[in-house]
């Protein structure tokens, strides 16, 4: 559909564009991103042919962009440009109109009919109806740019050129914009290239980006490979971290502020931990990472409050109101329940070489009726639910999360076989609780085997003594 083929030049002898070639199939969503100045615009004037390159030629349907008549052009390539104040007398209904000027054959030709049509729809397609008899200058920002990108559509183009089409809209209109582009690149073979300041939105909507940096192609490949965190580091010379999205398999990147506070480093440990008859609480100073599997607060996110409740209900909603009534956010919290008497609760510090963890587990313990034994009283003993919480006073990977959750379930298991007690829950494993939760300060704990080694150890004689509290009781009752 457009081929750029060896592009060079700039404005008045200055040259910002050097030797720059890439193509553009039909029906593709093309991001062009760069640092600021990095020539996005002066490549956008070039290929709509409102700035002449020095060197090199741009061809749309295989054929040169100066072999085209003006008007013939603008029936191929729209273009939406950062706003201009001319048009702001008009009437947004005028506005959009003005894009069917290169449809009409011949002077004073009336609009009406098809033209009337295609207005209409580009207006509604973009939410602008409802002001069509309104002034621009009597528009919001965003209001306007969407005006802007009706009269774009009213013009039919087989291409459409953007420059920062997001810019003066709310979250909500960039969804809604890049959403409607994508589903008109898909289903009506629209071509849209269009430049973006914002990295993430330009990885979630586009199928290729261009990496401009310095007026020369760093990249053209597909998102994932061209939002790597080195070359993004390099190219805008910023911090930042990749990340997966969370949903959607496309890559975001993450902007990493200058820490401007330094942070104290932390230990939870005992003195964190506050215990009643109706929860066992510990509240950070500082927000924890964490992964766990919880009833609030599952998955992995940073979080200040961590409770374990005491609670008959296993309720999301009811816990939820419990932990309000308790003057705690919820959206900061993990929160588990259990069934047994939290005095009932194991907990206990651990020292490796340079480094602490914390582990307190509850664990519910049940006598089930056993028909085959013949012995009247004798003991078997079944799991209920089991709440782990591991608390890490270092800085921690993400692998050493999912290391550490693993090794927590596996010392768990072991324990429960070793205390002779049948873990129910090997078949029902969703209503056990397990948290591992970093301070992410202090010594960056790089040694998987001596965190493994202590979590193992940690987790399994927490849970064998949780399990002889609760038996003690039980015998005791
Ligand atoms: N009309 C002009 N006359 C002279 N120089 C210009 C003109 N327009 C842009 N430039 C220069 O060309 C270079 C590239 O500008 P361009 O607008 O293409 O960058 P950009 O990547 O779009 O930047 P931004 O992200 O800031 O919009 C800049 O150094 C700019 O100063």
């Amino acid at each position: 559909m457009l081929h750029v083929k060896n592009l060079s030049g700039g404005y008045n002898g200055y040259s910002v564009l050097n030797n720059v070639s890439f193509s553009v199939e039909r029906g593709e969503l093309f991001g062009i991103l760069g640092p600021n100045g990095s020539g996005k615009t002066t490549l956008l004037k070039m290929i709509s042919g409102l700035l002449l390159p020095e060197q090199g030629e741009v061809l749309v349907k295989s054929r040169p962009l100066q072999s085209y008549h003006s008007k013939e052009l603008a029936k191929i390539i729209a273009v939406l440009p950062q706003v201009s104040s001319e048009v702001f007398a008009y009437t947004v209904k005028e506005a959009v109109a003005l894009g069917r000027y290169a449809h009409q054959s011949g002077w004073l030709q009336s609009r009406y009919a098809d033209d009337e049509e295609i207005v209409k729809e580009a207006m509604k397609l973009t939410g602008v109806t409802k002001y069509q008899n309104k002034l621009l200058n009597e528009l919001s920002g965003g209001e306007r740019q969407r005006v802007f990108l009706a009269q774009a559509l009213a013009q039919e183009p087989e291409i459409l050129l953007l420059d920062e089409p997001t810019n003066h809209l709310d979250i909500s209109y960039q969804k809604e914009l890049l959403d409607q582009l994508k589903k008109w690149t898909k289903k009506r073979g629209l071509t849209v290239i269009s430049i973006f300041h914002d990295v993430n939105l330009a990885a979630l909507y586009c199928d290729r980006l261009l990496l401009l940096n310095e007026g020369q192609i760093n990249i053209v490949d597909q998102p994932n490979e061209v939002l790597q965190e080195r070359r993004i580091q390099q190219v805008y010379k910023t911090d930042i971290a990749k990340q997966p999205h969370p949903i959607v398999p496309k890559p975001q990147m993450i902007l990493l502020p200058d820490k401007s506070e330094t942070v104290e480093e932390l230990s939870i440990d005992e003195r964190y931990l506050k215990t009643s008859d109706e929860m066992i609480e510990i509240r950070s100073p500082i927000p924890l990472k964490t992964m766990s599997s919880a009833v609030i607060g599952a998955g992995i996110g940073w979080y200040h409050t961590f409770v374990n409740c005491h609670a008959s209900q296993d309720h999301q909603q009811e816990l939820s109101s419990f932990l309000k009534e308790k003057g705690l956010n919820p959206s900061n919290t993990v929160g588990m329940l259990t069934t047994i008497q939290l005095e009932d609760a194991y907990s206990q510090s651990f020292y490796g070489e340079g480094f602490s963890i914390f582990v307190v587990v509850t664990t519910c313990i049940e006598k089930a009726a056993d028909e085959s034994r013949e012995v009247k009283h004798s003991l078997n003993l079944v799991a209920g639910t089991i709440n782990t919480w591991v608390f890490i006073n270092g800085h921690i990977s993400d692998e050493a999360f999912i290391q550490s959750m693993m090794i927590a379930t596996e010392a768990k298991v072991e324990a429960l076989r070793d205390m002779n007690v049948t873990n129910q829950n090997m078949n029902d494993s969703v209503t056990d609780g397990t948290l591992v939760a970093a301070t992410q300060t202090g010594v960056e704990l790089r040694n998987a085997d001596s965190l493994g080694k202590l979590i193992y150890s940690g987790v399994y004689k927490c849970t064998k003594s949780a399990i002889l509290k609760n038996k003690m009781r039980m015998l005791n009752d």
